[in-house]
């Protein structure tokens, strides 16, 4: 759990919750000997700032890039994309950075602001097998203050889209009614949510996450 900035106390309990064990990370030697990672949610562009003061950024960049499986839910999806569409600039005009290794496009706040943030009931391809074949299943998703993805490379699986039906999503940079946007997507040992799983008590995120590390899933 990198635990710098963000709602790493609730993916900690979600983590329990889902029957493994989870520890805070803010240094770079407590990366050593971890099974995964996960990046909270929270303010993208704090997270990358202290990653850098604290000497993590670049270390987490080459364990990703060696196979370290890591979930990124809503900042930590933009942290995982290797590009940004509207990354935030700091004073010096310099743009926000990510740890990357997704292959994806993200857009920040895509579908508005806090007071644009909204849940919905979404299907989520790998979850549970017991419920259909193709293992998908309805999740009910909180979105805050969210990215969507815009583009996704080779080799990257989409596993759920949102559809705002209500028209008053239709105001703002909320795609208009019928138009899918990506939320949550796979690629090898990464994974990413727009939404917050870990603050609904939904476990379900979590557990396909654990068996991933466990090279189940
Ligand atoms: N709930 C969240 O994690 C919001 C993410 C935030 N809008 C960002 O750009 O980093």
């Amino acid at each position: 759990m990198l635990a710098l900035q963000g709602d790493f106390r609730e993916h900690l309990r979600a983590i329990e919750a889902a029957g493994a064990e989870a520890v805070g990370i803010r240094r770079p030697k407590e990366l050593d000997g971890l099974d995964g990672l996960i990046i909270p949610g929270g303010e993208s562009t704090a997270i990358d700032k202290l990653a850098r003061a604290f000497e993590l950024a670049e270390p987490l960049r080459e364990r990703i890039a060696e196979g370290l499986p890591v979930y990124g839910s809503c900042a930590g999806m933009i942290l995982l994309a290797n590009d940004i569409a509207d990354p935030a600039t700091d004073l010096s005009g310099a743009p926000q950075q990510t740890f990357g290794g997704l292959d994806i496009t993200v857009r920040r706040n895509a579908f508005g602001r806090q007071r644009e943030s909204f849940e919905t009931d979404l299907d989520f391809k790998g979850l549970d097998f017991s419920a259909t074949a193709s293992g998908v299943a309805p999740v009910h998703a909180v979105f805050i203050r969210g990215p969507w993805v815009e583009r996704v490379g080779p080799g990257v699986e989409i596993l759920a889209q949102v559809v705002p039906a209500d028209p008053e999503h239709a105001s703002h940079a909320v795609p208009l009614p019928g138009t899918a946007r990506i939320v949550a997507v796979r690629s090898g040992h990464l994974l990413a949510t727009s939404f917050h799983p870990e603050v609904t008590g939904e476990k379900r995120v979590h557990e396909l996450f654990i068996r991933m590390i466990r090279g189940e899933a």
